[in-house]
């Protein structure tokens, strides 16, 4: 057997963190239904993700398995997450994300319809927006692009290379479906997550409010 090309403690490293991260999420409700994806890097070229079809609050080590940034799975004949495209893109693109949280929250799905047709939702104002990488003022607004949903996983990620071209972003919605978010590593991935989570739901509130 040839060794394998990433190293085996590595991996077992992100398992743990994605499996007892992913399980606190679950936990929220942010997982329906085996719904969601999950990945931490692993090195320049190999990529922990979890494997298609698992109940994502209940992963166990086995659950989690490597691609490399082409999306192709590496020493495993296990399937990787329908949307790995998703994930490797970012990675390939930016050395520096080390994390990719994909959630299917309700606040998170309900926002994507309501702003589907302006395909970006405007968050301004907010104190939690210094939680956003670089953010060191409140005064300043994100714009969270929302994108239209499609199993063609080539196509979405086109769409998304052409919004990470015009801009620096942390995170996307897609339109009846749900959030992706990322950072250097789990803990700033699950800072951004949590803060559009926490700014989709006030933004919500607000509108109800409003009616
Ligand atoms: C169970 S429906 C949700 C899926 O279609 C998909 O959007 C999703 O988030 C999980 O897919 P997966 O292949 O398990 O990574
Ligand atoms: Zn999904």
């Amino acid at each position: 057997m040839s060794p394998l090309p990433y190293d085996a403690q590595r991996l077992s490293q992100c398992a743990a963190s994605i499996i007892s991260n992913v399980r606190e999420l679950s936990d929220r409700g942010w997982t329906p239904a085996t719904s969601s994806n999950f990945s931490e890097r692993i090195d320049e070229r190999h990529v922990a993700i979890t494997v298609s079809g698992r109940d994502k609050g209940r992963l166990v080590p086995d659950d989690i398995m490597v691609v490399d940034l082409d999306g192709r799975p590496v020493a495993t004949d296990r399937k990787s997450s329908a949307e790995t495209l998703l994930h490797t893109q970012l990675y390939a693109r930016h050395p520096d994300v080390g994390c990719v949280l994909h959630t299917h929250s309700q606040t998170q799905t309900v926002a994507s319809r309501l702003f589907a047709r302006e395909g970006c939702m405007r968050i301004e104002g907010y104190e939690l927006l210094k939680a956003f990488r670089g953010n060191e003022t409140h005064e300043t607004a994100l714009d969270l692009p929302v994108l239209p949903n499609t199993q063609d996983m080539p196509a979405l990620a086109a769409q998304v290379e052409s919004l990470l071209d015009a801009q620096p972003m942390w995170g996307y919605l897609i339109d009846g479906h749900g959030l992706y978010a990322w950072g250097r590593d789990m803990a700033e991935a699950r800072r951004h997550l949590e803060a559009f989570e926490f700014l989709l739901g006030c933004e919500l509130e607000l509108r109800r409010l409003q009616r």
